[in-house]
Parts: structure tokens; C-alpha cells; sequence
């Protein structure tokens, strides 16, 4: 990556009991996530890159400097757009109303992003003449990030945006994010809590820990790696990427295939045969066999070659390495399994899939 195309932000700053010493170089397009426990400092990080927070240090956005050990450019100067946990919206404005507010703001000369392209991917058309305290929090949020963008940005920070949303908001407006990341040449450095949500959206992911980064990367690597931090939560596991290859309507199932094997899934709605997508394989829900047992009652049945088996962080687990094909996919087992199934590195088992489900 070239100073040109991605955004280099190195900070020091420290608070009383927290200290951030931050060295990160991001790719210039797509979504990376930054992710860790609370405390760990992503809202720091993100503030000192928009200006917000005043900290040592430099930040280059595609090539332009924002911040140098001489000059800092003041947030109201910076071409970013923040969209926060609140939506901030003019309650006394409709909607069209508020987002020309941050359009008209921007020369047309300069703008990037047109109405109709913003209005269309966050899917307001039928919204324009509402006003904000008739819509629900999803399409609240829909219009807070269409007003970011309209203000045509070069940078798009997103601190935890779904998490005031109850379940059924966050599914509907997950659609659209992930519209914007395949539609926006915009890079987004996006916060969250949630590994569902990180594994859903994000290209690149930054982890966290006491203000310091401990594992960065593209998403599906970084994922599968076993120092990842990731690993030691109960949502370790992995991303796989395929195409869905057939819908079982009887049974309500959906055949996808990916490179290592073919996985049948509990059926999305709005999914179609040809449909690129992504699949969670959590490392609590694989379970390894010597030999291919048919007459039972799971159903994903795929040969993989055991790459590593580390213990875990809790007492009497284990976690392997699984390549299934070229692909990397991690399995939870008890150590007592590993000791007597002699699993070792280079063994080929059957890896047994009970419940795969598409990243919620
Ligand atoms: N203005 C401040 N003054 C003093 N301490 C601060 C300030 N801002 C943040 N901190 C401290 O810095 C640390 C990191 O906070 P930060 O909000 O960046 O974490 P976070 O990872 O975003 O957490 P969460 O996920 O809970 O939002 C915390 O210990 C916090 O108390």
C-alpha cells in the first residue's frame, strides 16, 4: 500500500490508567473494523483521527496529510464524515430536508456522491417527507448515513452505528451497509462490539487491546489465525466465502459451496441460487471424527487435514487448525478428544458441522 491510496494514523496519547500507541497503515477502500473489549480504546483511536482529540502523532488520508508533527488540520477542515450511536437528526427538518442540509454544504464542483445515488442505496425513496420522529430507529440511522455521505467525504467513520438498535433494525440494516461497502470508493473505519457484525461487513479488521493493536489484517486471514484474540471468546471461528448452489424448498435448506467443500444452510429469504456469500463457521459448532459417519443426524460432512491444535485460554480445551481444501477453519474440542483421538498435526479427520448459519 502506497501513502496514496490508504491512510496512515500513528498516535500517542494517554489518560489517567489508559495509554493509546497506535502504528496503522489501512487499506484506501473498504471497511476496516475496529474491534476489541470495551476500554480498549476505538473511540479514541477514531477521535484522534477525525481531529477530535488532539493527540501526538500523524495522519495521511489518501496522500493528504491531516495531521504532521507541525500541522493539524481542525476537524471542521478535515473532508470526514462521523456517524455516531445517536443519529443526531433535526427533528423540525423531513427527511429530503435533512439531507440537503449536509449536500448544500459541499460546492457542487466538489461533490462526489449525488442525492439520487445516496437516497437509492439507503433505500429513503418513500421516506423523503417524513419527519425523523415517525421513522423507526433502522431507518433513522439509514438517514443519518445518507447525510454523512451526501457531504461527500473522503473518509467515513462509523462508531458502533447499529448498536442502539434492537435485532430485527440491526438485520434490516445490514443489507444496506453491505450495499455501500461493494458501491463506495470511500474507505470506512467502522467500531463494534460485535463479532457478527465485524465478520458480516468488514474487508480488513484492526484488533484492539489496551490501546494497542494486537492483530490487523484482511478479515478472513486475521480471522483464522490461532493468536488471534478472536479465539478466545465464545464467537472464535471463521469466514468462508462461496456461492449459494441450490435451494431445497422441501426442506427449507440451501446447498453452498465454497473452496474445501459444500455446506447445507439454514435458509435466508431474500437468498437466490448464483448468490455470493458469506458464511460464519464458529469453532464451538465443529466437531472432528476419524472416519465418515453418515447415519447421524448432522448433515456437513466435509475431509480436512488438522494444520495445528493449541490449547485454549479455558482449562481442558483445545483448538485446531483445519485446512478443508485451501481453506482455513477452526475447531473447539475437549483435550481429553484431542489425547484420545491422537489428533495431531497432519492427521485428515471429517469435520462434523451441526448448525451453520449465515453471519447474523
Ligand atoms: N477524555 C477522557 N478522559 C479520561 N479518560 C478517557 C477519556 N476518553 C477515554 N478515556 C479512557 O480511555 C480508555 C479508552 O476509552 P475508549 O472510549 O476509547 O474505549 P472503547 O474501546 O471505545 O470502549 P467502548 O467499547 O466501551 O466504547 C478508557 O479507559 C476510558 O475511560
Amino acid at each position: 500500500m502506497s501513502a496514496s491510496d490508504s491512510i496512515c494514523a500513528r498516535f500517542r496519547c494517554a489518560f489517567p490508567g489508559f495509554t493509546l500507541n497506535v502504528d496503522l497503515t489501512l487499506p484506501g477502500t473498504g471497511i476496516t473494523a475496529l474491534f476489541g473489549h470495551s476500554g480498549c480504546g476505538k473511540t479514541t483511536l477514531l477521535r484522534c483521527m477525525a481531529g477530535l482529540h488532539s493527540a501526538d502523532g500523524t495522519m495521511t488520508v489518501l496522500g493528504e496529510p491531516w495531521q504532521t508533527p507541525r500541522t493539524f488540520l481542525p476537524v471542521h477542515k478535515r473532508p470526514l464524515a462521523y456517524v455516531f450511536q445517536e443519529t443526531h437528526l433535526f427533528p423540525h427538518l423531513n427527511v429530503r430536508k435533512n439531507l440537503e442540509f449536509g449536500y448544500r454544504r459541499i460546492p457542487a464542483a466538489q461533490r462526489q456522491i449525488s442525492f439520487d445515488d445516496a437516497v437509492s442505496w439507503l433505500g429513503l425513496e418513500t421516506h423523503l417527507t417524513r419527519m425523523p420522529a415517525g421513522l423507526s430507529g433502522g431507518e433513522r440511522q439509514r438517514v443519518a448515513i445518507a447525510r454523512a455521505l451526501l457531504t461527500s467525504p473522503r473518509l467515513l467513520l462509523m462508531d458502533e452505528p447499529l448498536s442502539a438498535l434492537d435485532k430485527v433494525s440491526k438485520q434490516d440494516i445490514l443489507p444496506y451497509l453491505e450495499r455501500l461497502r461493494d458501491a463506495l470508493a470511500i474507505p470506512i473505519v467502522y467500531v463494534s462490539h460485535s463479532t457478527a457484525e465485524v465478520a458480516r461487513l468488514a474487508d480488513h479488521l484492526v484488533v484492539l487491546e489496551d490501546g494497542k493493536v494486537v492483530a490487523k489484517g484482511p478479515m478472513r486471514e486475521t480471522l483464522s489465525r490461532l493468536d488471534n484474540p478472536f479465539r478466545l471468546d465464545d464467537d472464535a471461528g471463521v469466514l468462508v466465502e462461496g456461492t449459494i448452489a441450490e435451494l431445497d424448498e422441501h426442506w427449507h435448506l440451501a446447498r453452498f459451496e465454497f473452496n474445501g467443500g459444500t455446506l447445507w444452510l439454514g435458509r435466508d429469504n431474500g437468498m437466490q441460487p448464483g448468490d455470493r456469500v458469506r458464511v460464519r463457521l464458529l469453532a464451538r459448532d465443529i466437531s472432528l471424527a476419524l472416519d465418515r459417519h453418515p447415519n447421524q443426524s448432522i448433515q456437513n460432512l466435509i475431509p480436512a487435514t488438522i494444520d495445528r491444535i493449541e490449547p485454549d485460554v479455558t482449562p481442558g480445551i483445545s483448538i485446531a487448525r483445519l485446512l478443508a481444501g485451501p481453506t482455513p477453519v477452526l475447531a473447539r474440542l475437549t483435550t481429553r478428544a484431542v489425547d484420545q483421538l491422537a489428533l495431531a498435526p497432519g492427521r485428515s479427520v471429517w469435520m462434523q458441522i451441526k448448525s451453520v448459519a449465515l453471519a447474523d
